[in-house]
């Protein structure tokens, strides 16, 4: 059992039962880098579509979890088509959005996470406000909005339920432009709240140009000290990464693989302390990676004592969880102890956490390993 949980008050299980994978590095973890709508118990989607009579094509619990998971690596393309899996049984529905999120900090804190940053397009779980509204669902009367105040609940609700801290990001996506200025006024409304920061995410291999009204959002966000990251680098070229940090003032990059490929830009990040969201189970199946873990970019990342963390992305259809990210690290790519340890810290410092919360999650992570905090890497 786990029991270095920050207040000593609950003990955690080392995982949860539906991971059967070894658990290599049992100690607190801080996850920056996971899609709330890639992150539903299959479970759950049943359950409400039994409630709200929404017939599924596979309704034994086996049958649309096979429908859902990717078990062999395909394109970005073809793994975002997955969410037409299932977002239309949850999208619109208050009770869903809210159990969602309390259950993805159960499960969280089941792996040992201690703190998350989860993030969602708001727009991708709501019926009206919304255009064109998502899905094929009727127009109803749950907006954007109020989609972020249910999260909200539900995360805090789990928050102390299971004894975690959980944070929100709200997703711009790249197809839909249209939709970035209510994102970043819905971080500005909702900062009090847990959401922390902004994201780009989509389809960067169709949609990698400079959108106007993406780098509108993100400049609003930057003058209302709204913490911003970006999907970029994860398929598309380095120019992506260099317009995320450059004009879209990123100051983390989602994934970022592809920024190897351009010398100047890699060894400008790395000066520049730039926080990688790295996400190894997700690039092989998303086709961003080689399928051999022992080419992946993360093993330079690591070489050069680069700024990153380790993280599930979308553990639903990857049908995945943060101790298969971390195995596998260690498995295929030499990853150690000393090395989780200095890539969670690294982490703790790039969250999107105020000053104070995140000298105190850096003191809980140095208790946990045993470290003096004078102790730098
Ligand atoms: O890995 C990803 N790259 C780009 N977009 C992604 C990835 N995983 C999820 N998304 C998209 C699909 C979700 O509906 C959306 C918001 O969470 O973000």
């Amino acid at each position: 059992l786990y029991t270095g949980a920050p207040t000593g008050t609950r003990l955690l299980s080392t995982m949860d039962e539906h991971t059967p994978e070894k658990v290599v590095f049992n100690k607190p973890k801080v996850e920056l880098h996971v899609h709330l709508d890639g992150a539903i118990r299959v479970q759950t989607i049943l359950d409400v579509a039994k409630r709200r009579q929404i017939s599924l094509p596979g309704n034994a619990k086996e049958q649309m979890t096979s429908r859902i998971i990717l078990t062999e690596p395909s394109t970005l393309t073809g793994f975002l088509h997955k969410f037409t899996e299932y977002m239309h049984v949850v999208a619109g529905d208050r009770e869903a959005i809210k159990r969602i999120a309390y259950e993805f900090v159960e499960d969280k804190a089941k792996e040992g996470v201690i703190y998350v940053e989860v993030r969602y397009s708001p727009h991708f779980l709501a019926n009206t406000k919304v255009e064109p509204i998502p899905w094929n669902q009727k127009e109803g009367d749950l907006s954007p909005d109020e989609v972020v105040d249910l999260v909200n609940q539900g995360l805090s609700q789990g928050e102390r339920a299971f004894n975690i801290k959980a944070r929100s990001i709200l997703c711009c996506m790249r197809h839909m432009p249209s939709w970035s200025m209510d994102i970043v006024e819905l971080c500005k409304k909702y900062r009090q709240q847990g959401v922390v920061g902004i994201d780009l995410a989509g389809d960067e291999s169709l949609n990698c140009d400079g959108n106007p009204d993406h780098r509108k959002a993100y400049e609003e966000a930057a003058r209302c000290g709204i913490h911003r990251t970006v999907h970029a680098g994860e398929v598309g070229p380095p120019s992506v990464v260099r317009e995320a940090v450059e004009v879209l003032k990123a100051e983390r990059v989602g994934h970022g693989y592809r920024t190897l490929e351009d010398r100047d830009l890699y060894k400008k990040l790395l000066a520049q302390n730039m926080h990688f969201e790295i996400c190894p189970i997700s690039s092989r199946l998303t086709g961003a990676c080689d399928p051999d873990f022992t080419k992946h970019p993360v093993i330079t990342f690591r070489k050069d004592k680069a700024n990153y963390s380790l993280n599930t992305d979308d553990p639903l259809i990857f049908n995945s969880s943060l101790h298969l990210d971390y195995s596998t690290a260690q498995k295929y790519m030499g990853f150690t102890e000393e090395e989780f340890k200095r890539l969670n810290i690294k982490s703790a410092e790039s969250c999107f956490l105020p000053e104070n919360e995140k000298k105190e999650l850096l003191h809980k992570l140095y208790d946990a390993y045993g470290m003096i905090q004078s102790t730098a890497f």
